[in-house]
């Protein structure tokens, strides 16, 4: 058979991840001195594969909500609304909570190894990798400690790491790095940023208060508003240079200036 050059355009690539006009409500109880709290208004949100988006805003204007429904979690209680196509193309996520979720009764190893063991990868495999991403974020030695005898920021580097671990294509990345010094932070970036993310289909969300991170790391930054979070800027970073791009973060993030 053969076929003509078709005339029509090429498809865009279908995005990564998708939300459209996305409003996310959490009721008021009887307990609580505030009412239903809007978290989220008409948030449009795209990733293409191949993305990096960090999203920053001010503490309570909704990032970790907006990551929990781009991971097709539906936040307990909460009314959701707007169109959420979550991790489409059947890509699949992993999302790391601010939270690190360690199992207290697992050691570090066994803990890097829970979610590599649920998504079925092979276990000798996901061993090789886990020992050796352990290597790589500064844990090696510590494969045995228990999650109380490591610090905050270890915690963190072992909750990345089980998040990584299986291979997931969609990596969503609250406060990742949040507990870190800055040193070990700027190490983990560089190793987040040498991750091949178009090669080999992928995309991440990262969630960060640190505007400096999300314009090294980033392809693109969405900045939310005060609650409820909306999208007040959606900037493409530039590669020539980021001061203008930093200009314009810390205007969208503190309109009245009042923290400049
Ligand atoms: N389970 C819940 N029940 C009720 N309200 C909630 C719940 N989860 C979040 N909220 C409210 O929704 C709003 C957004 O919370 P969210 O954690 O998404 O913000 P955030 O931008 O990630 O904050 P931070 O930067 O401080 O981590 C907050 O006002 C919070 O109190």
């Amino acid at each position: 058979m053969t076929t003509s050059p078709s005339t029509e355009a090429p498809t865009a690539a279908a995005p990564a991840l998708e939300v459209a006009g996305l409003t996310v409500t959490f009721p008021g109880t009887g307990r609580r001195a505030v009412g239903a709290v809007v978290a989220l208004q008409e948030v449009d949100l795209e990733v293409a594969v191949g993305e990096f988006v960090a999203v920053v805003g001010p503490s309570g204007c909704g990032k970790s909500t907006l990551l929990r429904v781009l991971a097709g979690l539906t936040p307990p209680g909460a009314t959701v609304t707007g169109r959420s196509t979550g991790t489409a193309c059947g890509r699949s996520a992993a999302w790391m909570p601010q939270r690190d979720g360690l199992l207290p009764w697992r050691r570090a190893l066994p803990n890097a190894l829970v979610g590599a063991r649920i998504a079925g990868m092979d276990r000798a495999v996901a061993d090789a990798r886990a020992r050796a991403l352990f290597d790589e974020f500064g844990l090696a030695g510590f494969e045995r400690a228990w999650p109380h005898e490591l610090s905050g920021g270890m915690r963190q580097r072992l909750a990345l790491l089980r998040t990584c671990l299986p291979g997931r294509p969609i990596l969503l990345l609250d406060e990742p790095f949040g507990a870190l010094d800055a040193i070990t932070r700027r190490r983990m970036n560089a190793w987040l940023a040498g991750l091949d993310l178009a090669g080999r289909g992928r995309a991440v969300v990262l969630v960060t208060h640190d505007v400096d991170e999300a314009l090294l790391l980033a392809d693109r930054v969405v900045v939310l508003s005060d609650r409820p979070g909306r999208v007040v800027l959606d900037l493409r970073v530039p590669r020539d240079g980021t001061a203008g791009a930093r200009r314009a973060l810390l205007e969208a993030l503190d309109p009245a200036g009042e923290a400049r």
